[in-house]
């Protein structure tokens, strides 16, 4: 499992410039995008070689001290049950306050890695101030500069160090890895025991409902399938009501895991924002996504609400056109057995190997029907394209200006690589790679 690093502190200690330093400047395909949902607070880093989520808990409403504290204690209490590792930042500049006190008294009673952290920490002079942070009586306090990226790396060095070691189960190729995410109380539960036939996960018709997570692998047409069904649902013993957004973390647990994501929306309430973020997490991973409408028997139906619900995913989601959208009942039974004949359908695309000779054949019919535009007023040429992944199609297109492709004319190409090959149903990986035209 993915291992979870949140930053914690006090507001404007340097959480999100932080977090942008570690996560480094987006690709243009995210940013381009319209409509992606972006969440800032949540994104998977590579560093020295391991995959984390780093969660930033920021963002709070500026409030009065009290609050402030209470928000805090919150905010630490989740850190510390949903993360592996914690970074509690202070602020060098501020100096040491009350608040910081009391959190530091919180987490050095966790049972988990807390790296103590002074940031703002940009000279020299500032290292020698920072010394009043001691007297917390803590025996390891880092000190860095997010800003200007001063011991950032040395953090981090030991940040991946105390990474749990992530249990890599063998490579099964053979299973299609199915995360079944959404908001609290659309029908998650009842939706995995329909898919596999018998009560095996009871439904609670309390939101956020404790639970154990359960992993369970399933056959059908001698296909083999995991559920990963620890999305949004609880884990056993846990009292503490948790905000909303917070069951976004489990979520995108399971997308990690997973190769199919099912993204249930209630009918009943209609899109959300949060659909919104845990559908958004899922595109950037390059997951295959299908939307599952659930308690479709619970609506009162005219000609035009199927039309409406599709109108209403197609714009919230722009991003993931390609998406199918099913229609069901989790408590009735209805089209529930569509689900993994979709999940089949987009699976077989996600999975999906093109020759290089097709390949290159669509991709140099598609720029001479229509060239890419110039780049700084020089031509780009394309000279050869492979695919170099599957899970998703990812390919590698070599061209004189890698960076000079607009990203329409990539949307353009993608479009054409997914009508001449049927990726209908899965997101695309294009790269664009410089390369010097060989001399003749
Ligand atoms: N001098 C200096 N300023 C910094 C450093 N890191 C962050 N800042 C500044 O501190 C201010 C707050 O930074 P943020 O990253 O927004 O703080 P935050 O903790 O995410 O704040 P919230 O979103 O309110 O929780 C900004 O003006 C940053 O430019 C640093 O290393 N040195
Ligand atoms: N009418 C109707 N109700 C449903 C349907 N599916 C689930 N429900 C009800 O919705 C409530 C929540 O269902 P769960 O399956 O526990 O939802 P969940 O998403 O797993 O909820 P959490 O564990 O809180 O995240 C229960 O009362 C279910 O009986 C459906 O298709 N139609």
């Amino acid at each position: 499992m993915i291992p979870i690093v949140a930053i914690v502190g006090r507001p404007n200690v340097g959480k999100s410039t932080l977090f942008n330093r570690l996560v480094g400047r987006r690709k243009a395909i995210v940013d381009d995008l319209p409509g992606v949902t972006r969440d800032r607070n949540y994104e998977t880093v590579t560093r020295f070689g391991r995959p984390f989520i780093l969660i930033d808990t920021g963002g709070f409403e500026p409030a009065s001290e009290d609050r402030l504290l209470q928000q805090m204690r919150e905010q630490s209490q989740l850190a510390m049950e949903e993360a592996d590792v914690i970074i509690f930042l202070m602020d060098g500049r501020a100096g040491l306050t009350p608040s910081d006190v009391e959190v530091v008294e919180m987490l050095r009673r966790v049972d988990k890695p807390v790296f103590f952290v002074v940031n703002k920490v940009d000279g020299e002079k500032l290292e020698v101030e920072s010394a009043e942070f001691y007297t917390l009586g803590v025996d390891n306090i880092a000190t860095i500069s997010a800003e200007h990226n001063r011991g950032v790396n040395d953090l981090m060095d030991e940040v991946v160090a105390a990474l749990p070691e992530g249990k890599k189960g063998a490579a099964e190729e053979d299973v299609t890895r199915i995360a079944v995410v959404g908001r609290p109380n659309v029908g998650k539960s009842s939706l995995v025991n329909r898919l596999l036939g018998y009560e095996r996960v009871v439904a609670n018709p309390t939101p956020g409902t404790t639970r154990d997570a359960i992993d369970t692998y399933f056959t059908c047409n001698k296909k083999r399938y995991l559920l990963i069904d620890t999305a949004g649902i609880r884990r056993k013993g846990k009292t503490t009501q948790k905000l909303e957004k917070y069951s976004v973390v489990d979520s995108l647990r399971s997308i990690e895991r997973s190769d199919v994501v099912l993204i249930v929306i209630s009918a009943e309430d209609g899109v959300t924002e949060q659909d919104e973020r845990i559908a958004g997490y899922a595109y950037e991973a390059g997951r295959a996504c299908i939307f599952v409408v659930n308690k479709w028997d619970a609506l009162t139906k005219d000609n035009s609400t199927i039309g409406k619900f599709v109108d209403q995913i197609r714009t919230e989601f722009k991003y993931l056109p390609f998406a199918p959208i099913l229609f069901v009942s989790a408590l009735t039974g209805q089209r529930i057995n569509k689900v993994v004949e979709e999940v089949d359908k987009v699976m077989a695309q996600y999975a999906k190997r093109v020759s290089t000779a097709d390949l290159n054949r669509v991709f140099s019919e598609a720029v001479t029907s229509h060239h890419p535009p110039l780049s700084q007023g020089k031509r780009v040429k394309f000279y050869y394209a492979t695919q170099v992944g599957t899970r998703p199609p990812t390919f590698v297109a070599f061209t004189n200006r890698p960076e000079g492709i607009h990203f329409s004319y990539e949307r353009y190409l993608l479009n054409k690589l997914r009508e001449a090959f049927d990726f209908s149903g899965t997101p695309l990986r294009l790269i664009f790679r410089g390369r010097e035209r060989k001399a003749p």
